[in-house]
């Protein structure tokens, strides 16, 4: 369970860019965060994702205070924690697979990612987890700079689990797709929570797939939390706030 509270983000120059957020992301759940531009949707995540610091608050992560805990509790749970970016940076030249077994590499000893041992359970792993994107045939063909925005998306969503990601943080993962890549990708992200149990948070900028998707939505406004609404659709009048 993740569970943040009264948590506030400053910029050096002393603004606040996300004020006294509370909430919860249980395990296993697909969070939406949606908002206007500038709101903080981007903040957010990348706070969350531990890439961005907290200026005060509480941030525990099954139970691990992270901002009182230290660098070191921080250092273990950012192995648990994957973020992915709206474009997504990837070995080009590199088949899926190889991108796949680079991600899980990074994750290990250092004597394994100096020498770039690939164990047969990497293999298998890296397999595995191209075929729950809907990758296995292509994943060895071809270098991921000929393969579309949806796939290679794909790919960086295959790489964040062999990593054995327990939070994925997306930012903005669909867009630029068009709708159908758009859906594949976010049904395929509900997938991932199911079936696997991982914690997904993302930030989108449209309501519908929110909606169609998402166990909860929290709604962002000029830096605050405004709304946080599980299991139901959005009524008109809170969609009205958000825009
Ligand atoms: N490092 C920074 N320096 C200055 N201002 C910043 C910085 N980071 C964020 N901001 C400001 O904080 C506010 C929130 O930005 P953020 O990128 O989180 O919003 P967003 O909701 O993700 O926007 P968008 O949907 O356009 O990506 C904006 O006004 C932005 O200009």
């Amino acid at each position: 369970m993740i569970t943040i509270s009264g948590l506030t983000r400053k910029l050096p120059q002393g603004k606040s860019v996300l004020q006294d957020i509370h909430g919860q992301l249980a395990p296993g759940t697909f969070t939406a965060v949606v908002g206007t531009s500038g709101s903080g949707k981007s903040t957010l995540l990348r706070c969350l994702a531990l890439k961005e610091p907290w200026a005060q608050g509480e941030y525990r992560f099954d139970g691990k205070d992270l901002i009182k805990g230290g660098p070191l509790v921080r250092l273990k749970v950012r192995r648990k924690i994957a973020y992915l970016e709206q474009k997504p940076i990837l070995h080009e030249k590199k088949t899926a697979l190889k991108n796949v077994l680079i991600g899980a590499i990074g994750q290990v000893s250092w004597l394994r990612r100096m020498t770039g041992m690939v164990r047969n359970d990497d293999y298998m792993d890296a397999m595995d987890t191209l075929e729950a994107v809907g990758l296995l045939d292509s994943a060895k063909k071809q270098p991921v700079e000929k393969m579309s925005g949806g796939e290679r998306q794909r790919v960086a969503v295959a790489r964040a689990i062999a990593h054995g990601a327990e939070l994925l943080v997306a930012d903005e993962p669909v867009s630029g797709l068009d709708p159908h890549s758009a859906e594949e990708i976010m049904a395929m992200l509900k997938k991932l929570c199911q079936e696997r149990g991982t914690t997904v948070v993302v930030a989108l900028h449209r309501l519908e797939l929110a909606e169609k998707f998402a166990d909860q939505i929290w709604g962002l406004d000029d830096g605050r939390l405004i709304l946080d609404v599980r299991g139901r659709r959005l009524t008109l009048a809170e969609k009205m706030r958000l825009s």
